[in-house]
């Protein structure tokens, strides 16, 4: 094992023993990776330009945080090679452009040493702790968005809070250390697909705090910004296949390298009352609203993937660029945001929404960077209700139509039975399987009857008229002929 990815000439160019932590980030896999550490690396690069204000730039040097058991592997990789990673971004016609990013300077598996991490959590020169913990790793309740305050690990943080095991947890005690000791605030920024993420982030950390300080609660809400933001590049899981790729290659030895596509787009609001990295001067687009811009990515791009994931597994395909590719999915997907997602989005400064979409089937038939169909749809119980559902309820809400998206419920009930069209397995989340069964076996709506992910809407007539009615026509009918029924109905 080299210490770095060893290719100099693609290795940072700044000075990285002089770095300083200046964010803590919880959660570091792919994305965190190919994104913001990608972002704060190019500060860095562009801060040692001659003459350029590189100290400042340094100190925003990013220390992760790992707290599942998983992410020892994370932590052993990162610390062979001096916590850089080589990112490679896969170009549609094959090109591959590699990067050695060296922003990440420390990582930090809480288990090990909780202390080590609420101390630097509560350490004046840590001015943004931020966040990729997946959709369902902020224990909201998709129905009511309530904090689930039941759950193992909120109750144990709220009976010990000195000594947390959540991110939540950890972000409420070193908190209090700051308040106690008078030091501003960090900002908590969350980089998850959610809608309103910073948003979610805030009711968790107050909720949490509540459930064992009442009073911090109050002055976290007061006193702590949880600015939103919209995130976006396609990063699929690394496989050894890109390991090996990146080794004969280039001669690159890397124990965890990073792929995506070259897209990527940051839309983050202005609200940093600690301070943050000129991220302006690197592609970041600082806003005051994010909103429509969230609905537009959540809605469209994030859609599409449960699009393709659900329709495209139940067809027997593996990756995302074979669904997309294929005549059928993909005009579904295109019926599926014209008629229903769309109509239902707010203006979006700058953007013509033909175009976007248009831009994200070139994105989606990327074939460079294999996604799988299982990353982008097996976590359809957190991915529907935030990506699908909230144009369904908008749709009924104002009248508009609902079909395409109840279709897309009954074809994912199906696939939850972990089989395909051909008889073949399909990888799912088991949890759901008892509710498909009993749907199988006769009780047509104990799917949609799951108030966690669809709320009220089986008692909605109007929507379960429809995904009963879908449901047996994709029973009669199969997937493809049922796809292309609908998208000739017009
Ligand atoms: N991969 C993408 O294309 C992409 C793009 C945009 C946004 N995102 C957002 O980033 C998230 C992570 O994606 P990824 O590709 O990096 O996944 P990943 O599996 O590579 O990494 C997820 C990380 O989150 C940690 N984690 C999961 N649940 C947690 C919990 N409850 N508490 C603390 N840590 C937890 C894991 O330990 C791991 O470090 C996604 O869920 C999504 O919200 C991903
Ligand atoms: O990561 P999830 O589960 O939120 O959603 C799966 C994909 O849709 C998602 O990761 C996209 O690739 C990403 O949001 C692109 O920016």
């Amino acid at each position: 094992m080299t210490a770095t990815p060893n290719r100099s000439d693609l290795a940072p160019s700044y000075d990285r023993p002089a770095i300083t932590t200046g964010i803590v980030h919880i959660g570091v896999g792919g994305f965190h990776r190919a994104h913001q550490a990608m972002y704060v690396d190019r500060l860095m690069r562009d801060g040692s330009a001659p003459g350029g204000p590189q100290e400042t730039r340094l100190d925003w040097g990013i220390c992760g945080v790992g707290l599942l058991p998983g992410d020892t592997r994370m932590r052993d990789a990162l610390a062979s090679q001096d916590h850089t990673y080589t990112l490679t971004l896969k170009h549609p016609d094959g090109r591959h452009e590699s990067t050695v990013i060296g922003s990440i300077h420390d990582f930090l598996f809480a288990p090990d040493d909780p202390e080590a991490v609420l101390s630097l959590m509560a350490a004046p020169t840590t001015r943004i702790v931020s966040l990729t913990v997946t959709e369902g790793g902020y224990n909201i309740d998709d129905a009511t968005g309530a904090f689930r305050t039941e759950t193992p690990g909120a109750v144990h943080d709220a009976a010990h809070p000195r000594e947390p095991t959540t991110a939540f947890g950890y972000i409420v005690e070193a908190m209090r250390r700051r308040r106690a000791a008078g030091i501003t605030p960090f900002t908590v920024m969350s980089c998850d697909n959610l809608p309103g993420n910073g948003r979610i982030a805030r009711t968790a950390v107050v909720s949490q705090a509540a459930m064992s300080d009442p009073e911090l609660a109050g002055w976290i809400e007061e006193h702590v910004a949880f600015p939103n933001c919209m995130v976006d590049r396609i990063t699929p899981q690394t496989t050894p296949e890109d390991i090996a790729e990146l080794r004969s290659d280039l001669g690159i030895q890397d124990a965890w390298p990073v792929v995506c596509e070259p897209f990527t787009q940051w839309v983050l609001e202005d609200d940093f009352p600690a301070g943050r990295p000129p991220f302006e001067r690197v592609g970041v687009q600082m806003v005051e609203d994010v909103v429509p811009y969230e609905l537009m990515k959540l809605r469209l791009l994030n859609a599409s993937h449960q699009g393709l994931g659900h329709w495209g597994r139940l067809l027997g395909m593996t990756y995302g660029h074979e669904a997309a590719g294929d005549a059928d999915v993909a005009a579904w997907v295109r019926a599926f945001l014209e008629r229903e997602a769309l109509p239902r989005l707010l203006p979006v400064p700058g953007i013509d929404l033909a175009e976007y979409v248009d831009t994200l089937f070139e994105r989606f038939t990327n074939a460079s960077i294999a996604d799988t169909l299982e990353r982008l749809a097996f976590f359809g119980p957190s991915g529907m209700p935030k990506f699908v559902l909230p144009t369904v309820r908008d749709n009924l809400a104002a009248g508009g139509p609902i079909r395409l998206g109840a279709a897309l419920c009954a074809a994912w009930s199906l696939g939850v039975l972990g089989t395909d069209e051909n008889g073949d397995p399909i990888p799912v989340a088991d949890d759901l399987r008892p509710l498909a069964e009993r749907q199988e076996a006769g009780d047509e709506t104990a799917f949609i009857a799951n108030e966690e992910i669809f709320g009220d809407l089986a008692e909605n007539e109007r929507f379960r008229t429809t995904y009963l009615e879908e449901l047996a026509a994709l029973r009669s009918q199969g997937a493809r002929a049922r796809m292309r029924e609908l998208v000739a109905e017009a």
